[in-house]
């Protein structure tokens, strides 16, 4: 096997025309090679042991998303006076809520330049690190101002983890189970979020059971620290870090050593060969190791990273599909239930709106083990095409329901006795049973497609800082979205607010069927190619039909030989 960038002892990396010219020489031969290593990645039938144990771990930090954004909703309704020794006010409820989106918009970009620089696994460490620290300041602190501070200290963490887990997971993982494995961090994030609201209905008659509802948090962080010891770097950093053999060594582990006719070290020699290719052309390009050394050559590297991301036509489009799948995913309004459905139900006469709230989070979590199974096998582009318009359908009946619904006074004023006085009705139940299929359909793609948005940046060298920016247009719609939700069922009534978002959700099915092409099952630097002369959706769609084929023929014949 020829080697581009370093052999199995390490040598260095070539440098200038010469490496240029190999890799042009090799290219072709590669080329040819990827569609042999994409048929025989696409016949591995199980995910191994190792890399489910590394997504495990690294799905840890999901957990912790999903708690610290589920919890929220009890610990507001569990404060009482225990904080500045006065009731919270709306202001402060809206301040506690959106700061931790706030800081985790802060940290996303950020996080990008820190995962490329120190790895992803010392980011994962550094947020859970914030998540413990965030987690006691919130449990110990006495006024709303450490409230806010701690909430901001968490959402730090959050920011983080769901940037980077992602890309771990993404860039760790053989192409056939990507969807499936990066879905396990949403699992986790879902899970983490049932997990909050029972945690927070169980304390909420404990005077300052809210204490332990935000210092709860601090248990899964711990956890993970501990499991970071055993946890490798992502091999893909790890070769653009200079250090192939470690990289080759988890590959091996990923893929599962030990296989008869080589294939295995094949797939691995696939991986690091496309990688180093991508090296040798930064270095080309004008990138050199000495510029990216002192904090004015880290700036260059991060400028001329940035240029990349936008001036290069497939780094771009892969930018602007992601951001607009991880826009759409938050304006579509779904964490406006997520954060407020309590108050939603309470005004609509339930008895227990902390219950029905439960049924929320309960289902987006089993449709998100339904979007887990079905991720790989449906592909992203159709699963979205066919749950956004039971989105549609969803909020339509919600905004239906809502006509026929007394609501009495606007939603930010009305006084619980008042929403007692109301009663449930038929009309209620229609609206619950709608809520239901708006969530069950989301959580089948919307909430979890965007989170694959790693795959889309072929090249190493703009992952990160792609991945980091659609993150950070996730928290930036997530903030509109908490900020603008009761000022817009106060304005427009509750009706018109969800026409807005089903008007979103058209706008979104729309930009998905014209941008969006097929990745399931195309290893993360065959996408480059598709996005390379325009949105590939065509040649995307043709290219997964043959896959799908090509899969068939190789479990039959698996079948033929195993009968
Ligand atoms: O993918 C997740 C998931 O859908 C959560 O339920 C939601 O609260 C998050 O905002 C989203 O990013």
């Amino acid at each position: 096997m020829r080697e581009i960038n370093g052999d199995a002892a390490g040598q260095p990396l070539m440098q200038g025309d010469e490496g240029l010219q190999h890799a042009q020489e090799f290219e072709h031969d590669i080329d040819e090679r990827d569609d042999s290593e994409v048929l025989e990645e696409s016949a591995l039938q199980t995910p191994t042991p190792f890399i489910w144990a590394l997504t495990l771990a690294a799905g840890v930090s999901g957990l912790l998303f999903g708690y610290d954004t589920g919890v929220i909703s009890s610990t507001l309704v569990s404060i009482n006076a225990d904080l500045s020794a006065r009731p919270l006010t709306t202001l402060d409820k809206s301040l506690i809520t959106s700061c931790t989106s706030l800081a985790a918009l802060v940290a996303s970009p950020l996080t990008g330049v820190l995962a490329d620089h120190f790895g992803r696994r010392r980011v994962i460490l550094a947020a859970d690190v914030l998540f413990v620290g965030g987690a006691a300041w919130q449990a110990l602190t006495t006024s709303v101002w450490g409230m806010i501070g701690g909430r901001s200290i968490v959402g730090l963490g959050i920011g983080g983890a769901s940037m980077v887990v992602p890309l771990y997971i993404s860039e760790s993982s053989p192409s056939p189970f990507r969807g499936r494995l990066v879905t396990v961090s949403s699992l986790l994030i879902t899970g983490g979020q049932v997990v909050a609201y029972v945690i927070g209905y169980l304390f909420s008659s404990t005077p300052g059971g809210w204490r332990w509802m935000v210092g709860l948090g601090a248990l899964p962080a711990v956890l993970q620290i501990a499991m970071l010891g055993f946890m490798p770097e992502s091999p893909r950093w790890l070769v653009k870090a200079g250090r192939a053999d470690e990289g080759r060594r988890v590959l091996g582990r990923i893929y599962g050593d030990g296989d008869r006719d080589g294939r295995m070290e094949r797939l691995v020699e696939g991986v690091v060969r496309r990688v180093e290719r991508e090296i040798l052309e930064e270095e080309e390009e004008g990138c050199s190791e000495g510029m990216k050394r002192g904090w004015r050559g880290k700036l260059g590297h991060l400028g001329y990273g940035f240029r990349e991301l936008v001036g290069v036509g497939a780094n771009w489009r892969a930018l602007v599909i992601a951001c607009m799948l991880q826009g759409f995913q938050q304006l579509c309004g779904f964490n406006a239930l997520m954060y407020f459905s309590a108050t939603i139900f309470s005004l609509c006469g339930f008895a227990s709106p902390t219950l029905t709230s439960l049924s929320i989070a309960s289902t987006n979590f089993a449709f998100t083990i339904a979007a887990f199974h079905a991720i790989d096998r449906v592909g992203r582009r159709r699963i979205l095409l066919l749950s956004v318009p039971v989105m549609v359908l969803g909020l339509s009946l919600c905004s239906l329901s809502f006509g026929f619904i007394d609501l009495g006074a606007p939603a930010a004023t009305a006084s619980p006795g008042e929403v007692a006085a109301r009663g449930g009705g038929a009309w209620s139940m229609a609206l619950l049973a709608a809520l239901v299929l708006y969530v069950a359909a989301y959580a089948l793609g919307l909430g979890v497609v965007p989170w694959q948005q790693s795959e889309l940046f072929a090249s190493v060298r703009v992952r990160a800082l792609g991945s980091a920016l659609a993150t950070a247009t996730n928290w930036g719609s997530n903030f509109v979205v908490g900020l603008t939700f009761l000022p817009l069922m106060e304005m427009l009534g509750p009706s018109a607010t969800f026409v807005v978002y089903a008007i979103v959700c058209v706008a979104g099915w729309a930009a998905v069927w014209g941008i969006y092409p097929e990745t399931a099952g195309l290893g993360i630097e065959e996408v480059g190619g598709l996005l390379r002369e325009g949105w590939g959706v065509r040649e995307s769609v043709r290219r997964w039909e043959e896959r799908k084929g090509a899969r068939r023929r190789e479990v039959k014949r698996g079948e033929g030989r195993g009968g």
